[in-house]
């Protein structure tokens, strides 16, 4: 079995005290394992956005552990939980999150730029991420000049700059219709994952489970089921 990237156990996570309590994630267990792409689904509400931020280090659980590398990230200094959210894991959201009066490429180097590299020589390291997403010409126009799928890619390139061993998208597809889509996860199937990095992709849309390697279901913030996906492979 594949290496181990990821591992949850016994998560919970509530919002709120008392009457107003609201518990998220209730006890979820699962692994994230290099090489795979692990699909997140259930319905609005079910916890998906908040079980990532727990296993991305991004909001504390209240219970439960997330093991990487050997260590529970929720026991180490902030220090050392910023930086592994700056190195070992990538975001690319939905709305794609890119900053309109930067360039295509500034937007890219900024990651770089964040761990204190040289401007320029992050500029021409986010030129070679332009490049593996396939939107180099694009490199000098603002974003807003891109179509959806570009931007997707944009993101995608940002993403993969910090060489991160885990690879969350959210709802990649929401704002793109049935064939970019389908074109992007094929991408992204194809040149961004490897044997050294976990992809984990919530999404609502069926018609890009057959990407998947494996899918979770979440209902009312448990883990009801986990289904072989597709895996499919051009
Ligand atoms: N910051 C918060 N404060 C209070 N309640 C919250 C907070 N964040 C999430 N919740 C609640 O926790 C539950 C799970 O929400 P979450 O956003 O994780 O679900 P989701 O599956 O990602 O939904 P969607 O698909 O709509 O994004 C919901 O009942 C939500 O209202």
């Amino acid at each position: 079995m594949a290496e181990l990237a990821m591992q949850a156990t016994a998560l919970v996570k509530w919002f709120g005290e008392g009457d107003a309590r609201t518990v998220a994630v209730q006890g979820v267990s699962f692994d994230a394992r290099f090489g795979e792409m692990l699909f997140i689904e259930g319905p609005s509400g079910s916890g998906k956005t908040t079980l990532l931020s727990l296993i991305s280090g991004i909001l504390r659980p209240n219970e439960g552990t997330v093991m990487v590398e050997g260590r529970d990230i929720w026991s180490m200094t902030s220090d050392r939980i910023a930086d592994f959210r700056l190195n070992k894991v990538g975001f690319v959201f939905q709305d794609y999150h890119l900053f309109p009066r930067l360039t295509t490429v500034e937007n890219v180097a900024i990651p770089l730029i964040l761990k204190k590299n040289d401007w320029d020589k992050s500029i021409d390291e986010a030129m070679e991420y332009l490049e593996i997403v396939g939107i180099k010409d694009r490199a000098l126009l603002p974003p807003v000049k891109l179509s959806g799928g570009e931007q997707q890619r944009v993101a995608i390139a940002r993403a993969i700059a910090s060489h991160p061993d885990i690879l969350i998208f959210d709802e990649p597809t929401a704002s793109l219709d049935g064939e970019t889509g389908r074109k992007i996860l094929d991408f992204v199937k194809k040149n961004i994952l490897t044997d050294k990095r976990c992809i984990i992709v919530v999404t609502h849309d069926n018609r890009i489970f057959e990407y998947a390697d494996r899918i979770m279901t979440m209902e009312d913030g448990r883990v009801i089921g986990f289904e072989q996906g597709g895996g499919r492979e051009e």
